[in-house]
């Protein structure tokens, strides 16, 4: 007996009408009896030499027809399961070496430095000798790290995460705090030589920055904020420029605005609204603060822990559009506040589809309906989803 591969599941695997699942299948492919994969039209050789050992892409096998449907598909089975249906935009999918934010695993082997992305559901550390999703500026520090961390006598395990700021790579090292005058020599060096913005260490304290030569800053709304390292960033501008674009179509011309879980105010600074902007990392927060305090901008920022102190319903009825854009767990106890509110529109970013037709069910079972979805594919390759959506009554 064989069948024909109709779909790519949550979790990757390609899935026959009849529900057998596949390894690596594409849509077209047709599993055969003795459980080999036959490829069709939308199964294309994997461009890196690394899938799929490497855990940072799953999805390399697909072709961008059906990559770009996983991810609208993902979207819909996630409201499908909570008996949900929504129209669905033209799935943005960011290109290749578009990544600007990614944290990379590093560990002293054999005497050799190992640089990576996990195994798919492992600790092992894949060294990377190519990278298809990271921005080029990033990816060319992966060789000159492994040399650094060797000179600085790194014999552990750490993670580095690397962001690209206004200014250049911001590096931040996490489990390894190099101590001394030779540590401090060759980060000079290696900074210098490979135009880094900014280096921080943290060995569980929290950052201390040993190299900046100007302030970091991550231009958003046209505005450079101060960059806090190991903020948060939306993962590739392009990514972060759909989703701004559907949150101001979602908000319309609404003139008060909060934004909720609005980190360094990706949302806040590109809306032309009074805004009002709620945040639970306070470094970030105060980086908002400044920048829109500098440029003039409307926009009010207080620290808040949203999922201690959700905002009431008499509070969120002074705006006439919400935006919120919780962490993956999303935000039910915000959503059952949102559910009874008098507001016009909500825009509802999220990076989990569960989650978000879980909060989506709430609002519908209080009269809310989905206008229209707009799926990101901004971790391309991943079976990590996200998306934007408008909800009006
Ligand atoms: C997905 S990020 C979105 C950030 C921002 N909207 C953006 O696009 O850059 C989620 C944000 O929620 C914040 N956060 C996490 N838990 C929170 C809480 N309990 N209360 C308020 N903010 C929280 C995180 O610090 C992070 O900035």
């Amino acid at each position: 007996m064989t069948d024909t591969i109709i779909r790519v599941a949550a979790r990757g695997d390609g899935v026959t009408a009849d529900g057998r699942h596949a390894a690596f299948a594409a849509p077209g492919d047709i599993l055969n009896a003795d459980g080999t994969l036959s490829h069709g039209p939308h199964h294309q050789v994997p461009p890196c030499r690394h899938f799929p050992t490497c855990g940072g892409c799953q999805l390399q096998h697909l072709d961008d027809d059906s990559y770009a449907a996983f991810v609208t598909d993902r979207v819909a089975s996630a409201l499908d399961g909570q008996g949900l249906s929504a129209p669905m935009r033209v799935p943005h999918v960011s290109p290749p070496n578009t990544r600007r934010r990614a944290t990379l695993h590093a560990e002293a082997k054999g005497g050799r430095i190992r640089l990576g992305f996990s195994e798919e559901k492992s600790h092992a550390i894949v060294d990377i000798a190519e990278c298809h999703i990271l921005r080029p500026e990033l990816f060319a520090l992966v060789t000159p790290l492994r040399g650094f961390l060797q000179r600085l006598g790194f014999k552990r395990r750490c993670d580095i995460h690397l962001a690209m700021a206004d200014q250049g790579p911001d590096i931040t090292i996490t489990g390894f705090a190099p101590e001394g005058l030779d540590a401090a020599e060759a980060i000079i060096a290696f900074c210098e030589r490979h135009k880094v913005a900014r280096l921080s260490v943290d060995d569980g304290m929290g950052p201390e920055t040993r190299w900046e030569p100007e302030p970091v800053t991550i231009t958003l709304g046209g505005i450079p904020v101060p960059l806090p390292p190991g903020a948060f960033l939306q993962a590739t501008e392009d990514g972060e420029a759909t989703l701004v674009a559907a949150v101001g179509d979602a908000v319309g011309k609404a003139g008060t605005v909060a934004d909720l879980f609005t980190g360094l105010g990706t949302f806040a600074l590109a809306l032309p609204a009074r805004v009002y902007a709620a945040e639970g990392a306070r470094d970030a927060l105060l980086s908002l603060k400044a920048a829109a305090n500098g440029a003039g901008r409307q926009v009010f920022a207080e620290h808040r822990d949203l999922y201690r102190r959700p905002l009431t319903k008499p509070e969120l009825d002074r705006f006439d559009a919400i935006v919120l854009d919780p962490p993956r767990a999303g935000a039910r106890d915000q959503a059952e506040a949102l559910a009874q509110a008098n507001v016009s529109a909500i825009a509802y970013v999220s990076c989990n589809p569960a989650s978000f037709a879980r909060d989506a069910k709430m609002l519908a079972d209080h009269g809310w309906r989905i206008d229209w979805v707009q799926p990101v594919g901004q971790f391309r390759w991943s079976t990590h989803v996200e998306l934007a959506a408008r909800f009006v009554r």
